[in-house]
């Protein structure tokens, strides 16, 4: 929204307390099952976090399906365990765990390592004089808060310094055994008790379950939504007229049983996830439209610089990094990018985005490339979006496992045309000769055949008249008149393959937060006066409709709001005026509207502004109007300061 006055929207420190306080206050969200104490990691959303999710949402919908043509799923969450089975969910999708020796708290190996790594540092910075101490923090299993790792101000020597430094860019690719070995070497304890931990275990994230009653069937709770889309490859691929490249999408719930949730929404035991599977082919990862993005500049952290323990980001156009190796095809490209635009679109500073590249050791075995679009916040940067070209790993195990062809079947426009030598048998002679020997005898010719050098032997050996093969042990004679190998063309009129899938995978939690952090500022005027000056695309409501008197006066105007789809709310509470803005500008609403008493007889509205605060005033019909048009985004704030009077909160139009 555009403005003619200069907000200092960056007048005051970020203070996550205060916002979280307002979030609370104003039920974007609050733990689940409050009343009976609540369980970490779960979460409910109320009528502004519902309203802002489904905006977000709407808005993925838009940018991704309906821009893409997508095609759309909505599969179950209950999922037998074959299907992970096949998927190695079942085997691999796990954390690492460790216990206090003593207590037997359970803490997630790599936050500890890093809580405790980091602490150390901040000692160090403070030990040196450049930095004042602060807590870091560590998850603590299922306690609600995080527990603080006191930072000591201790001095370390200067390769120390760069160890740990070099361990924390890295710590996404250490393993469960490394993980222990790094708590030993450099005596990582519980922060709380100062005790020594376990070896890391693994720990399966999945919720298990059992479908129908005689518990014979386990099933899962999907801990994303992927599986239902590969599953369903024939059938999409049929409703695509059997053309490749085309993508699903699907937005649902998924369930990890995350071993140490946090506070917020960052890491819950239950979260929306909105996925892409793009299915292209091997052969060929260009995308059509690549060309509309290749312009488009990000801030990338290749892996080449993490291994060099530096964090140091690059400022890259999509179309050069993909030219010159740094993102693999074009299509892992183009999501990027188009990643990057749905993020600002809804509000996400591109200041605090950059796309972090995965180590070889820290993707999936079949992974080609994966990019995580990383947010960053007040508690550092966090994975919001993960984005990976998965090889033909899905489909291939799936396949196996099932025996159905999860394939695309091609006809050539052009038939392949090649010449080879082929056997050829006399069935009845053959099984005559060799009777319950046949099988055998038949799978050692069918070998020589798939070995060209084997099979020119063969041939030659048979033009002399016969020749002899040894199949376990036993010798087989063959003659030319069980055998012949003849030379022929071949015509191959259509080419079968696994395609391969490209993956953007979204956490509408952890956007949500972020968009709520980056949105958050407070008046230069007063600190206690919150804003979130959210996107009007995703603002949970638009319009604030404040009488003051003569509700019906609104009647009209709430009536058109409400047949366009619009969500204004009526704030007829006994508050003061300044204080029903005050609560509208922490729930991110952009317009607030009032019948001020003085313009009452000439039926007049004002019309604020939610984060200039400016005030105009107009007709009914014209602020009517306009709001309608300024909520459509067919008119900006600056036109509509051009259309109606500016209100001083004495002037009336006559
Ligand atoms: N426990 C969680 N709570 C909230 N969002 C989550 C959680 N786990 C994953 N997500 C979201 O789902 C997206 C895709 O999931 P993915 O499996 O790639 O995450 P991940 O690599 O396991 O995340 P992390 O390493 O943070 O656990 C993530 O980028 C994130 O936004």
């Amino acid at each position: 929204m555009s403005s003619s006055i200069a907000v200092n929207k960056t007048a005051h420190p970020f203070n996550k307390q205060q916002l979280e306080s307002v979030l609370t206050q104003r039920f974007f969200y609050a733990p689940a099952f409050e009343i009976y104490g609540g369980v970490a990691g779960l979460y409910d959303y109320g009528p502004p976090g519902s309203a802002l999710q489904a905006n977000i949402i709407a808005e993925w919908r838009k940018h991704f399906i309906i821009e893409d043509s997508m095609l759309e799923l909505d599969t179950t969450v209950m999922t037998p365990a074959p299907v992970f089975e096949a998927s190695g969910h079942v085997a691999r999708f796990a954390d690492w765990m460790v216990k206090d020796a003593k207590t037997g708290e359970v803490l997630r190996a790599d936050h500890l390592v890093k809580g405790v790594l980091e602490a150390r540092l901040v000692g160090d910075r403070e030990a040196r004089g450049e930095k004042s101490v602060a807590d870091t923090s560590v998850d603590d299993g299922e306690k609600k808060k995080k527990k603080k790792v006191k930072a000591i101000a201790t001095r370390l020597p200067d390769e120390t310094v760069h160890l740990y430094e070099s361990i924390l860019a890295q710590l996404d690719n250490y393993s469960g055994p490394e993980l222990g070995l790094l708590c030993k070497e450099h005596k990582i304890t519980n922060p709380d008790t100062g005790n020594e931990v376990s070896e890391p275990q693994a720990f399966n994230l999945m919720f298990g379950s059992s479908i129908g009653p005689t518990g014979q069937h386990p099933g899962y709770l999907r801990p994303e939504t992927a599986q239902g889309h590969f599953l369903n490859f024939s059938r999409l691929l049929d409703f695509n007229y059997n053309r490749i490249p085309f993508a699903s999408a699907q937005i649902g719930r998924s369930f990890r049983n995350e071993i140490s949730p946090r506070a917020g929404l960052l890491r819950v035991r239950e979260f929306t996830m909105a996925e892409i599977e793009h299915f292209v082919d091997p052969l060929d990862k260009s995308h059509e439209k690549f060309h509309l993005i290749k312009d488009v500049t990000i801030c990338v952290l290749p892996r080449e610089t993490q291994a060099e323990g530096k964090t140091d980001l690059t400022s890259i156009k999509v179309g050069e990094a993909v030219s010159t190796g740094i993102i693999a095809n074009e299509t892992l490209g183009y999501f990027v990018a188009r990643i990057h635009q749905f993020l600002l679109k809804i509000g996400i500073d591109e200041n605090r985005l950059r796309f972090r590249q995965h180590m070889s050791n820290e993707m999936a075995h079949y992974a080609t490339d994966c990019w995580d679009a990383e947010i960053y916040s007040s508690v550092g940067w966090i994975e919001c979006i993960g984005c990976a070209d998965r090889a033909a790993y899905d489909l291939t195990v799936h396949m196996q496992k099932t025996g159905k062809p999860l394939v695309v079947r091609q006809s050539l426009k052009d038939p392949i045309i090649s010449e080879k030598d082929v056997v050829e048998f006399n069935n009845k002679i053959m099984g005559k000769t060799f009777g319950k020997d046949l099988k055998f005898v038949t799978e050692a010719v069918k070998d020589i055949e798939a070995d060209e050098p084997r099979l020119a032997r063969f041939k030659n050996e048979l033009a002399q008249g016969s020749t002899t093969l040894k199949v376990n042990g036993q010798e087989f004679k063959l003659t030319t008149d069980m055998v012949s190998v003849k030379h022929t063309v071949i015509k191959q009129t259509t080419r079968e393959f696994t395609p391969n899938v490209i993956e953007p995978s979204f956490g509408l939690g952890r956007i949500l937060y972020m968009l709520l952090e980056h949105s958050w500022w407070t008046r230069e005027d007063d600190q206690q006066r919150g804003v979130l000056s959210l996107p009007m695309a995703v603002a949970p409501i638009k319009v604030l409709i404040v009488p003051l008197s003569a509700k019906e006066e609104f009647q009209p105007l709430v009536q058109e709001l409400r047949a366009e789809g619009v969500l204004c709310r009526v704030d007829d509470s006994t508050a003061s005026i300044g204080k029903r803005y005050a609560r509208n500008d922490e729930l991110g609403t952009p317009f607030g509207i009032t019948v001020d008493f003085a313009s009452i007889k000439n039926r007049t509205l004002t019309l604020r502004e939610r984060d200039t605060t400016r005030q105009l005033i107009g007709t009914v019909e014209d602020v009517t109007s306009i709001v309608c048009a300024l909520i459509k985004g067919d008119m900006t704030w600056s036109q509509a300061e051009g259309r109606l009077d500016v209100y001083d909160g004495v002037q009336a139009v006559e």
